[in-house]
């Protein structure tokens, strides 16, 4: 990557670091009540009052933690961010910050310059064409119904799965994306994730446990996996076949929006083509960062860092928020904390 470039922005952002401490939590319309059982009986706790979503979807996010909404993207937004992925893949464009990962089963390997080499690109919050994914109307529509009207995109994703080499490395194990996130609350951050061609569980679909956004940030590590698992890839560590698994199949444009405290991951692609997703995390701007000193949460965060300092070719200061502040992107509304 372009890491002068990179380096400048990051100077840049973090000159301006010089934002007040998160404030106290009070009572806010958009954050919640300070306590639940504070006010009025609270019908919803995971959406927010809109004309959006009907009566029935609402009711499903609240107690599944996720939502379908079907034919949400365009074949031509998808076939424009099929182009954009193949241009980034052969090096024709080099977004800053951007992060090319390959499939572990391959990373040692001699490789060229393809769309088929390339598992998963990462924070393409400074290409413009990919980026307009996160600013779709359509999709800042529904994204609005979890986050409040002031939205941060904080973190974007094309993932390529690669046909599987024998060694199920392909797979991405069950975990809670709020492991990766150092800010909160986590009922205001929502991943959307378009399905960029028919994805079922030959290729490697979303698998979910329904209702586990209910439950608590769970600890994640590395899972035990013979043929190998993908840098910072963490799953849930009381794994056990789950009965209740549900496996979305999704056509293109197909959008499911789901809670960071979700259990989810995806199966092994069993076909010889590339399985490929696009996807934003978003949270209200009005969310605040924390530390994640002590908890179960620094396990990511001092890899994360081992892997900025590696990019810099330095050991640096750089805090996990100074990295989320770097990622982030306001799509609407007014910028607050994050
Ligand atoms: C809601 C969020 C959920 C998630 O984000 S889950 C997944 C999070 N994933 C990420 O954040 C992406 C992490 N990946 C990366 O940062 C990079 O791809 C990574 C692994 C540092 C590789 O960077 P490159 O610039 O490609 O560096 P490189 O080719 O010189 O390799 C450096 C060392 O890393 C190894 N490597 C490359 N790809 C790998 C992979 N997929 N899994 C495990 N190890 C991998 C590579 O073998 C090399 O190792 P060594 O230093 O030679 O021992
Ligand atoms: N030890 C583990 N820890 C965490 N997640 C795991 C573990 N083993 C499997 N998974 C994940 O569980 C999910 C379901 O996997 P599972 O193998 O049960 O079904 P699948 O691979 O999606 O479909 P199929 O049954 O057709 O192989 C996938 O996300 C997979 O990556
Ligand atoms: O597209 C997938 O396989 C899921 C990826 C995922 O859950 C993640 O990267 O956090
Ligand atoms: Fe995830
Ligand atoms: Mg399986």
């Amino acid at each position: 990557m372009d890491l002068q470039r990179a380096g400048v922005r990051l100077q840049i952002v973090l000159g301006h670091l010089s934002r007040p401490s998160a404030p106290a939590i009070v009572a806010n319309p958009i954050l919640g009540p300070a306590s639940s059982a504070s006010c009025h009986p609270q019908q919803f706790q995971y959406t927010l009052d809109n004309n959006v979503l009907s009566l029935e979807q609402r009711k499903f996010y609240e107690e599944n933690g996720f939502l379908v909404i079907k034919n949400l993207v365009s074949d031509d937004d998808i076939q424009r961010f099929r182009a954009e992925f193949q241009r980034i893949c052969r090096k024709e464009v080099n977004p800053p910050g951007i992060i090319v990962m390959r499939d572990v089963a391959i990373a040692k390997q001699d490789y060229t310059l393809s769309e088929k080499v390339v598992s998963k690109i990462q924070d393409f919050q400074e290409d413009q064409e990919l980026f307009r994914y996160c600013t779709l109307p359509q999709i800042l529509k529904y994204v609005e119904c979890f986050t409040g009207p002031n939205i941060m995109a904080m973190h974007t994703m094309l993932i390529n799965k690669p046909s599987d080499s024998g060694k199920k490395t392909s797979r991405h194990p069950l975990h809670q994306d709020l492991h990766y996130f150092p800010f909160r609350p986590s009922d205001r951050i929502v991943c959307a994730w378009t399905a960029m061609e028919h994805i079922d569980r030959n290729n490697g679909c979303l698998v979910v446990l329904p209702g586990t956004h209910k439950g608590t940030l769970k600890p994640h590590g590395y899972p035990n996996w013979e043929g190998g698992i993908n840098k910072m890839y963490h799953g849930i560590q009381d794994y056990k076949k789950d009965k209740n698994r549900v496996h979305l199949v999704m056509k293109k444009g197909d959008t499911v929006f789901f809670h960071p405290l979700l259990i989810h991951g995806s199966g092994r692609n069993r076909t010889q083509g590339f399985r490929k997703a696009i996807s934003c995390h978003y949270a209200s701007s009005e969310c605040h960062y924390i530390s994640v000193n002590g908890t179960s949460q620094e396990n990511i965060q001092s890899e994360v860092k081992d892997i900025v300092n590696r990019r810099f070719g330095m050991e640096t200061n750089i805090t996990l928020e100074d990295i989320w502040t770097f990622r982030g992107r306001l799509v609407k509304g007014e910028k607050i904390n994050l």
